[in-house]
């Protein structure tokens, strides 16, 4: 999975909507191996972010390179590497999870039996797969959370898009999530993630990049933040965010 290229690269992303900047200059990289999470108050720009990262928006400038391909240039090379969850994940309610996973693994060219055997992987792994017989219509949220998770990973990409991945979540399947996506980071994989779950990005990712009005006005280790903010050692992420974002002239890191 590693490879001497960037999982990640934005360069001056920009996109603006009826005139005005949603995302702005926005650079940033992820190295293979590494979990990013992407803070910003509502509307900052984090969901737009992620749409162009996966190619389903167009920026109005910059570059999103996956793996050192060019989204905009080589979009089934960048595509084929990368996984893109949204808040509303959408199943097909008359699927078993089985089935779910297979006509997933079928838009990606992925023969049926071929998809078989990950399939189970992914199900068993997140304690799916006892419910097989079950369709999807009947699943709790986090089931089908998990599910949605289960179909992002089916083609076995190297790079994984989520927003707000735990939103709504209870402690043990939240936990199963958290598990899972530190599992694939572990093996090689990168993560960028959006989250207003303090904790979890305090305690699940490795760096941390806080937006604001569409740019990135920090970026880093927890350490690095609280630094920034002036909390020197201590202060939650918590504290560390609402002093970054409501900073009216805290510096643009990229
Ligand atoms: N399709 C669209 N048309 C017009 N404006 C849009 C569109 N999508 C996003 N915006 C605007 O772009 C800005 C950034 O929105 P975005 O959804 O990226 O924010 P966000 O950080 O994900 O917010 P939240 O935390 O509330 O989900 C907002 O001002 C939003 O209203």
């Amino acid at each position: 999975m590693t490879s001497p290229s960037p999982a990640l690269e934005l360069q001056h992303l920009r996109k603006t909507f009826s005139g005005r900047p949603a995302v702005d200059r926005l650079s940033l990289t992820v190295p293979p191996g590494e979990l990013y999470a992407l803070l910003g108050t509502n509307g900052a720009g984090k969901t737009t972010t992620l749409r162009m990262i996966a190619g389903l928006l167009a920026p109005d400038g910059g570059d999103v390179r996956i793996y050192g391909h060019s989204v905009l240039k080589e979009p089934l090379e960048a595509k084929r590497r990368l996984a893109y969850l949204p808040d509303d994940p959408m199943l097909y309610g008359k699927l078993r999870p089985a089935e779910y996973l297979e006509f997933v693994a079928g838009l990606w060219g992925i023969p049926a039996a071929q998809a078989a055997p990950e399939a189970e992987r992914l199900l068993r792994w997140l304690d799916l797969w006892s419910h097989g017989s079950e369709l999807t219509e009947g699943f709790s949220r986090g089931m089908k959370q998990k599910l949605a998770l289960a179909g992002a990973l089916i083609h076995q990409p190297s790079l994984l898009l989520l927003d707000e991945p735990l939103t709504g979540l209870d402690a043990a399947a939240a936990r199963q999530v958290k598990d899972a996506l530190r599992d694939f980071v572990e093996r090689g994989g990168a993560v960028v993630l959006t989250t207003h779950i303090m904790e979890v990005a305090e305690r699940l990712s490795d760096r941390i990049g806080v937006i604001r009005g569409g740019e990135l006005i920090a970026e880093g280790t927890l350490e690095q933040l609280r630094a920034r903010a002036g909390h020197a050692g201590a202060g939650s992420l918590e504290d560390v965010f609402l002093e970054l974002v409501q900073t009216p002239d805290a510096d643009v890191v990229a």
